[in-house]
């Protein structure tokens, strides 16, 4: 055989940072220059008068606001919750229209007047004998008015663009564009799902959402999980509630599956496939229910975060994780950029519409409970379902539909319970909480059943958990899931899923069971529910880019 020498070190292809394509390029020599790539960045750059620089722009027209001489237009391209003003003489900007993209060149310089601003007042250091998880971790509220107003007022630098270069890159009609600078109402905006992102929040909440998922990754590589891609496509309907969308193929007389196909409602089997081979595993992965649910919760199309543990026996392992991994998220999106710039608008919303606009989201104390209650160190309570039962029983009033044991909890339960017992008032928090152990016939086959002692009057009781918020209900759902060969044959004949045992649909998840099955457990939490619930998006249809739900799916 013919070796071929290789002498090292290789040539790779130089990548060169000229063929990077920014939005915000700086031209000429500047110390910006490596800095600066988006609007987010040359907003931030810091400016001081003489150090005016070239730059050239490219974004979307969000606003043109006129005086006799100019046009004050501004501009984003998507890294910024705010845009960039750009003064352009009224001759140039003739061509420029709401909604167009342009590529803007010119001086990059401060604001004459500059900007007048109130800072925040410092925060009081906390005195040694104060506990600092007795603080409010997080406070989202401005001091009242007239506290705001004996601050001193500071003038701020802030950059605009003294535009002598425009392209139109992309026009636009304005007469018919529909997102104008007027509040638009969430229903309206659900009009345009291919429009609305280009508003200021719809933007930045696509920001946040991606954030959210590198916080994720970063977290759960801290935790040693792999992260992984479960199909999309499977063969069974894994929590068994007949929720399923078909997947059909090719025709009738020649179908593309040999055997009926359905949308994923969980990956959960899946990932308990690849626990078994790479011990902690984890993944967010598109789920699909066909639900007719009409709620501001449900939708058909929806991404879950799920994670699977081997060599997990006790439960409580599994609920310290969904702890860890929601609290380590948490103080990190506190420090992303995406989240502080929405905070940031809430407390000082630019004029009327933004203002309206804003206020569509959950109230911005309620958030601050909800923050604080999920940064909470210490364990978050833990019920058993029968005691929350007895809980809920002594406020039968309260509900549409009185609580009863052996049936699920429904959303008004819930968000009940989460508030009577997670409300922690001192900390200003709603802490989630944990409801365990309920009945083996309303929950899923796969759960193991719990230990004797949790049985209540004889009713087997299964190793499984809800964690539950004010305003929301469930958040994530999670359990032990069976691991040995014939308890798992066993409740297939008790859910009268016997046949599953031989069907390929299924063998392959009792064969699991076969060679070298751990105790293992897992869990599943909607992301676009966490999302909704952190950043007070009161309707799930409002979060999701394009939403999917019954009855209404429009692009
Ligand atoms: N991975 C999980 O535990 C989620 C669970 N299969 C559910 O759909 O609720």
């Amino acid at each position: 055989m013919r070796s071929t020498h290789v002498s090292l070190p290789l040539r790779l292809p130089r990548i060169g940072y000229a063929s990077r394509r920014y939005s915000v390029r700086v031209l000429g020599d500047s110390a910006a220059k490596p800095a600066v790539q988006n609007v987010a960045d040359l907003k931030a750059w810091p400016l001081e008068s003489g150090q005016d620089c070239l730059v050239e722009i490219n974004g979307w027209v969000r606003n043109i606001r006129k005086a006799s001489a100019v046009r004050f237009v501004e501009v984003s391209d998507g890294s910024s919750y705010s845009t960039v003003q750009a003064v352009v003489s009224k001759e140039m900007a003739e061509e420029i229209r709401l909604g167009a993209a342009v590529r803007l060149k010119g001086l990059w310089k401060l604001q004459s007047p500059p900007q007048v601003f109130s800072p925040p007042p410092e925060e009081p250091a906390p005195t040694p004998d104060e506990k600092p998880s007795r603080l409010p971790q997080i406070k989202f509220i401005d001091p009242a008015p007239d506290a705001r107003e004996e601050r001193p007022k500071i003038t701020v630098p802030v950059g605009e663009l003294q535009v002598d270069e425009v392209q139109i890159l992309g026009a636009s009609d304005p007469d018919t564009y529909p997102i104008q600078r007027k509040y638009t109402s969430p229903e309206t905006l659900r009009n345009w799902p291919h429009l609305r992102m280009r508003t200021n929040l719809n933007s930045t909440l696509l920001r946040l959402r991606s954030d959210t998922i590198g916080s994720l990754s970063k977290i759960f590589n801290q935790e040693n999980f792999i992260q992984t891609h479960p199909p999309i496509i499977t063969s069974a309907d894994c929590e068994g509630a007949g929720e399923a969308f078909k997947v059909i193929g090719g025709t009738r007389e020649s179908p593309f599956f040999d055997s009926p196909k359905f949308l994923t409602v969980s990956s959960q089997l899946h990932l308990e496939a690849m626990a078994q081979a790479a011990g902690n595993v984890w993944t967010l992965s598109p789920s699909f229910r066909a639900e007719r649910s009409d709620t501001n919760r449900h939708l058909s199309e929806f991404y879950m975060l799920e994670a699977e543990m081997s060599f997990v026996d006790d439960m409580d392992e599994v609920m310290d994780l969904v702890q860890r991994m929601t609290r380590s998220l948490v103080q990190d999106l506190a420090q992303q950029s995406s989240w502080k710039e929405l905070e940031h608008a809430r407390r000082h919303p630019r004029g009327p519409a933004e203002t309206r606009t804003l206020e569509d989201l959950d109230d911005i104390a309620v958030l601050e409970r909800r923050w604080n209650g999920m940064l909470v160190p210490e364990k978050w309570p833990r019920i058993t379902y029968s005691e929350a039962i007895n809980i809920l029983e002594e406020h039968i009033d309260k509900f549409e539909r009185p609580p009863v044991w052996g049936q699920g909890l429904g959303s008004e339960h819930e968000k009940f319970l989460a508030e009577l017992i997670g409300y922690d008032k001192e900390r200003n928090a709603y802490v989630p909480v944990f409801v365990t152990h309920y009945p083996r016939d309303i929950k899923a086959f796969y759960m193991r059943e719990s230990a004797a002692e949790h049985h209540i009057k004889g009713q087997i009781v299964v190793d499984c958990f809800d964690l539950i918020a004010p305003d929301i209900g469930e958040l994530a759902g999670g359990s032990m899931r069976e691991h040995l060969l014939h308890k798992i044959i066993t409740n297939l004949r008790h859910f009268s899923l016997e046949a599953s045992a031989n069907d390929p649909r299924l063998k392959w998840y009792v064969d699991l069971r076969r060679w070298g099955c751990p105790p293992h457990g897992g869990f599943g939490i909607g992301f676009d529910r966490l999302l909704s619930y952190l950043t007070g998006v009161r309707s799930i249809r409002d979060l999701v880019a394009f939403p999917r739900l019954y009855g209404r799916t429009d692009c």
